[in-house]
């Protein structure tokens, strides 16, 4: 992650004519090469939020600049070097994924030849080269959202904003869209915004995070600062050993244990003040037990989430 700030947004709120405070007084900004989450539940304001971003929605209050542009002021500059893919995206089904990327590309003025470099380029880069001559409607919903991505990337853009990108899809498309993402970042220096609701499959690819609630930042930083933030440095230890049945107060009267709960037979979740995994199994070896498992759990972004918008609520 570099230290230059490509966008940043200040005291950002918006006010439908409905009444609705989509979005209440919103700070943050992202640096170069970063990936960042917005994550909440639905209704939380990401896709307001986005939309301000991108220039496509005026703010009520406060500032946005991206790349050092206002983009409600100089949309197009904006969007010449930002990439976004929105929640549902559009493609021509009766149309191959070649010419549908070839359709989006003319709009670039690009000529023929830098067309085709480029459409080929972002198709490899999202492994569908061997279906890129096949008919959007033969695409599954995981291809249709890898299309979605090369799409945007015909543009290079220095900055991608996505907006559900994870949404419907199972699993292990999901590890497989993220781990996309990742390898984007690493090998173009592209900055992500991520918006989801889904917040335990994105945390993993994420350097950030926001945690939106009622169209506000609840809580902003990366997972480990966050779940220290709200849950003190306390740590969870899984241990599992066999081979005595008292390993339980064996394991409570060390130093730093704050408390043990037995799982089941030989299986103990230890609750202590830092990680003394070290300590635990050498304590586990000179009870002449046999260690089989020895992890360090950190707790889940949506715990944090949970916690952070209680705390949130009782202010
Ligand atoms: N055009 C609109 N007019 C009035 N209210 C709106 C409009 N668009 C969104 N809202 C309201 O603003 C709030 C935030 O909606 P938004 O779509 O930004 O949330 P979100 O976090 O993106 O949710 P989702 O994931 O469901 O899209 C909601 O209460 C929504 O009903």
């Amino acid at each position: 992650m570099g230290n230059e700030i490509v966008l940043s947004v200040s005291h950002l709120s918006k006010q439908y004519r409905k009444g609705v405070k989509a979005v209440d007084d919103l700070s943050f900004s992202l640096k170069e090469g970063e990936i960042f989450g917005l994550l909440g539940p639905n209704g939380s304001g990401k896709t307001t939020t986005i939309l301000m971003l991108l220039g496509l929605l005026e703010s009520t209050e406060g500032t946005v600049e991206v790349l050092g542009h206002n983009p409600f002021r100089t949309p197009l500059v904006v969007k010449r070097q930002v990439g976004y893919m929105p929640d549902a995206i559009g493609f021509y089904e009766y149309m191959t994924a070649y010419e549908n990327l070839d359709y989006t590309a003319r709009f670039l003025g690009l000529d023929a030849n830098e067309r085709e470099k480029r459409i080929k380029a972002s198709i490899a880069k999202m492994r569908l080269t061997d279906r890129m001559h096949d008919k959007v409607k033969t695409y599954s919903h995981g291809m249709k959202r890898r299309l979605g991505l090369a799409e945007l990337l015909v543009k290079e853009p220095r900055i991608a904003i996505l907006d559900e990108p994870t949404q419907g899809l199972d699993p292990q498309s999901i590890r497989e869209f993220l781990s996309l993402i990742t390898s984007l970042r690493d090998s173009e220096g592209m900055t992500f915004l991520l918006s989801s609701h889904q917040l335990d499959e994105v945390q993993s690819v994420c350097d950030r995070v926001g945690l939106f609630s009622r169209g506000k930042l609840i809580s902003f930083g990366s997972v480990d600062a966050l779940g220290e933030e709200h849950f003190g440095k306390e740590v969870l230890i899984d241990l599992q050993a066999e081979g005595k049945d008292d390993l339980e107060l064996l394991l409570k009267k060390q130093k730093g244990v704050i408390g043990v709960d037995r799982q089941g037979d030989n299986h103990y979740l230890v609750t202590a003040s830092e990680d003394i995994r070290p300590i635990l199994a050498q304590q586990v070896f000179s009870a002449g037990c046999n260690l089989t498992s020895l992890e360090m759990k950190k707790h889940s972004l949506n715990e944090i989430y949970q916690l952070a918008y209680k705390e949130a609520s009782n202010e």
